[in-house]
């Protein structure tokens, strides 16, 4: 089921479609109150970029992520479950706002789940 022809990439309708989704979770998270601190000191197209080609090899298209390590990048941010989930739901909503099936958008949804632990930190250290 997981490994269908067209991949995912593909079902959601491939590099436009993609970086159309990228554009509109960010408008989405930068206007979010809870996650836009966090980029107020971002390069933005830069993001956009990266996370375009970080999306499209998690959803198997043919592009290579050339971006930093996961961990490195988010480890010490503070970012916590509630603001992976609604990271997350971003992304959905950006995705479902062009086109993509409900099926896909669970399918996508499980393999960002599969970066949780690498995105979140330890909120909790002192000072
Ligand atoms: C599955 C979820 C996520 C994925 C796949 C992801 C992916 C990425 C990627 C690919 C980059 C660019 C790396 C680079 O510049 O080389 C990035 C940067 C960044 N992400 Fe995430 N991210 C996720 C969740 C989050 C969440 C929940 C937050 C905060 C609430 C966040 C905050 C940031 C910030 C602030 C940067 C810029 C860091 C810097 O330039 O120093 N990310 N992320």
């Amino acid at each position: 089921m997981d490994q269908n022809s067209p991949e995912l990439f593909d079902r959601m309708g491939g590099a436009d479609a993609l970086t159309a989704i990228v554009q509109d979770m960010y408008e989405r998270i930068f206007q979010d109150p809870e996650l836009a601190p966090f980029f107020a000191n971002v390069r933005r197209d830069h993001l956009r970029k990266m996370q375009y080609e970080f999306l499209a090899s998690a959803f198997n298209g043919p592009v290579n992520y050339t971006g930093a390590e996961l961990t490195g990048i988010h480890h010490h941010l503070g970012i916590n479950a509630v603001h992976f989930a609604h990271f997350c739901n971003h992304f959905a909503e950006a995705a479902r706002a062009h086109g993509a099936a409900e099926s896909d958008v669970d399918q996508a949804l499980g393999r960002l789940a599969t970066f949780k632990d690498s995105i979140t930190g330890d909120t909790n250290v002192d000072g």
